[in-house]
């Protein structure tokens, strides 16, 4: 959940620090952009500061000479009479003024406009045409009248001029003309820039007509050094138009060369001149935002950082977790290897269309194949045992009609060894939903012969121990409990069946005194001896000799009547008689002998028992299997009892009637 929260996170954090940077970027670029301007502003003060002195003290030096009434005097004086002191006093004002103001030039001009004097090389010729205009208005105005700079064929450099007039008294006595070349004195004003700068410039213009003039050069003009060009005024974007319009102040516009410039115009006092200074906006603003950028990019470069960390992290995660499910798999593939191992079981899938199993390692060891991870319908048929083959494909066609699991446990013959082999085979069909509807079967196969041998070596131990416990350890014939058993089923089964069931008694005579005579260990022989002749003496499946204790011996007889119990009595008789067991101790008798007492019982038919008709019968009645057996015994016994009383060696059938007469069979030996 939070690895789904967190990237939205992120992002708001990442969308609030662009908001940060945008907000800081815009509110630097604001202070970045007033800083500029106010640098800008800051030199164009400076330089239009420089430039006033610079015509002020010409102006002053104008007007002082025009002031200085001892001067125009002396001027007057030499005009009168020029003689060479009057010259030299003339002059050396003149070359103190040159010297001290650096002008280029000073004439001394008289109210003609001839050039009379100079610091010079001498003056010779007129004023040009335009200061000979200046000249008269100066004297007509007694001011001193500027003359702009300009080009002119009377110097060889652009220059300013002031025309200063010289006045004794009222009378007009010439002028002073003073030069400055501006490229030395004035320009250089304009040039001073305290950082340095690509774009960076300030002109000199003033308003002529319907055009801006340029007094100064301009820095990336082709022509920068042939000044004084001019500029219409259509040109409204132009920062020099729109001084010359009257703007002031911070102004942005394109120059003359196109490019977005930062201007700054101020107004020279006491002239029309105007200083422009510019730079160019990309300079400007362009250092400026590389600064900006150079600040920005820290904060900039920890966020990459940030997010390439949180990456790299993500990944390392990614890899980590990639890397456990790895180990994880293999693991648990080799838990499924030991498993198949340990449980011999092995998996299978089987495409019916192909025709084909594709099997695991164990699987294909179950059937004795090569670890190739395939075999084929055919060989699987092979392998089946020849007779679960029948069974095993009919369970299989079910399963697929059906698709139901099935669990199958059958024989094969391993293809390597050729050994019988159980398996047990739990498999499902299933079908693709899509795309072709493709039928498989998947499941597992487990070898358990081992399973199996164990299983039939218990039932068989069962069998035995059951066996056991039915059998008398002496004589080897069935005990007392293995007799009730049978007398309870057999009783049963006659009930069922309608069948007759008969139980002879037999009793060794004169036991005791065989024992007394010839011990207990010959006695007991004796007894296993009595045994093997009764047993060996019944022929029926079903028939059972059993010891009923001690001396005495039971046969139940099942399916049997009278006569035949009786015939099989005598048969009995005759065996022990066979055995010629010598027993001396016995009154008149040579060898042991046994007596047999005999019952008959048939549910269906009341005269079935020749011995006890319908007495027995009606006697049955609703009696149980217990009671039932209780009074065969009874009966049986009673029967022994008269065998005994009558001499013994033969055999007595109960008779209900004390008068009917008992079936008997001779004494005699045969
Ligand atoms: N040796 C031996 N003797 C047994 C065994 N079971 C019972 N006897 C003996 O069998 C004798 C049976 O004697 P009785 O019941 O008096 O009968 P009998 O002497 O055979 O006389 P009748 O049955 O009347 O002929 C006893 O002495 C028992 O001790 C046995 O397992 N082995």
């Amino acid at each position: 959940m939070a690895w789904k929260v967190l990237p939205l996170l992120a992002l708001l954090v990442m969308g609030g620090v662009a908001w940060s940077i945008q907000s800081i970027y815009h509110e630097r670029e604001k202070r970045f952009r007033h800083q500029a301007e106010w640098e800008l502003q800051a030199i164009n003060q400076l330089q239009t500061k420089s430039v006033s002195e610079w015509r002020e003290r010409r102006w002053s030096d104008a007007m002082a000479l025009s002031d200085d009434t001892a001067y125009a005097q002396a001027v007057a004086r030499w005009l009168a009479s020029p003689s060479e002191p009057q010259a030299l006093s003339v002059l050396n004002r003149l070359r103190i003024l040159q010297e001290r103001a650096r002008y280029s030039a000073v004439y001394l001009v008289d109210p003609q406009g001839r050039l009379r004097l100079s610091p010079g090389e001498g003056a010779q010729g007129t004023l040009p045409a335009l200061e000979m205009q200046a000249l008269e208005r100066a004297l007509s105005q007694a001011q001193a009248i500027p003359l702009e700079p300009r080009r002119d064929a009377f110097f060889a450099f652009p220059f300013f001029g002031l025309l200063a007039p010289l006045f004794d008294g009222m009378e007009p006595v010439g002028a002073v003309w003073l030069v400055s070349d501006v490229r030395a004195t004035l320009y250089p004003l304009l040039e001073y820039w305290p950082t340095p700068s690509k774009t960076a410039e300030s002109a000199l213009v003033q308003r002529s007509a319907d055009a801006v003039e340029f007094l100064s050069p301009l820095r990336h003009h082709p022509h920068g050094s042939q000044p004084l060009h001019l500029l219409p005024l259509t040109q409204k974007d132009n920062p020099a138009v729109q001084a010359a319009s009257g703007e002031r102040g911070i102004l942005y516009g394109h120059d003359y060369r196109g490019e977005e410039v930062l201007s700054m115009v101020s107004t020279v006092p006491d002239s029309p001149w105007l200083v422009v200074s510019k730079v160019d906006v990309a300079e400007a603003f362009g250092e400026m935002r590389t600064r900006e950028w150079l600040a920005l990019s820290l904060p900039v470069t920890l966020a990459l950082l940030l997010v390439g960390l949180m990456a790299a992290h993500w990944q390392w995660r990614a890899r980590r977790r990639e890397r456990a499910l790895k180990v994880a798999l293999e693991r648990n593939m080799r838990w499924l290897e030991n498993g198949q191992k340990a449980a011999a079981i092995g998996y299978f899938a089987y495409e019916p269309e192909r025709k084909e199993f594709l099997m695991s390692g164990m699987a294909s060891q179950v059937f004795g194949l090569r670890p190739d991870g395939r075999m084929t319908r055919r060989q699987w048929l092979g392998t089946l045992h020849r007779d679960d083959r029948e069974q095993v494909l009919a369970a299989h066609e079910q399963s697929l009609q059906q698709r139901t699991a099935l669990q199958l446990q059958y024989r094969i013959r391993r293809a390597n060894d050729q050994q019988m082999r159980w398996v047990q085979v739990w498999c499902e069909y299933e079908t693709d939903t899509a795309p072709h509807h493709t039928t498989r079967m998947t499941g597992t196969v487990q070898d358990i012969t081992e399973r199996k041998q164990s299983e039939q070596e218990l039932t068989h131990y069962r069998a035995a121990l059951e066996a056991q416990v039915r059998l008398d350890p002496l004589t080897d014939v069935a005990n007392r409990l293995a007799l009730d058993e049978a007398v309870a089923r057999e009783w049963h089964r006659t009930l069922r069946n309608g069948t007759p069931l008969s139980l002879l008694m037999v009793d060794v005579d004169h036991f005791k005194a065989y024992n007394d005579h010839y011990g207990h260990v010959a006695g007991d022989h004796t007894l296993q001896q009595v045994a093997q002749a009764l047993a060996t003496s019944v022929g029926r499946e079903g028939d059972l000799v059993a010891r009923y204790g001690g001396e005495e011996f039971a046969v139940l007889l099942p399916n049997t009547d009278a006569p035949q119990a009786l015939a099989l009595a005598q048969r009995m008789t005759h065996a022990v008689r066979a055995l010629r067991i010598e027993h001396l101790a016995a009154p008149g008798h040579q060898h042991v002998t046994v007596s047999i007492g005999g019952a008959c019982v048939h549910p269906a038919l009341p005269t079935a028992c020749a011995a006890q008709p319908t007495a027995l019968q009606n006697a049955l009645g609703p009696l149980s299997a217990t009671e039932v057996a209780q009074t065969l015994f009874e009966q049986a016994d009673a029967a022994l009892y008269d065998a005994k009383k009558a001499g013994r060696d033969q055999v007595v059938f109960f008779s209900p009637t004390p008068s009917a007469p008992l079936p008997t069979c001779a004494t005699t030996e045969p």
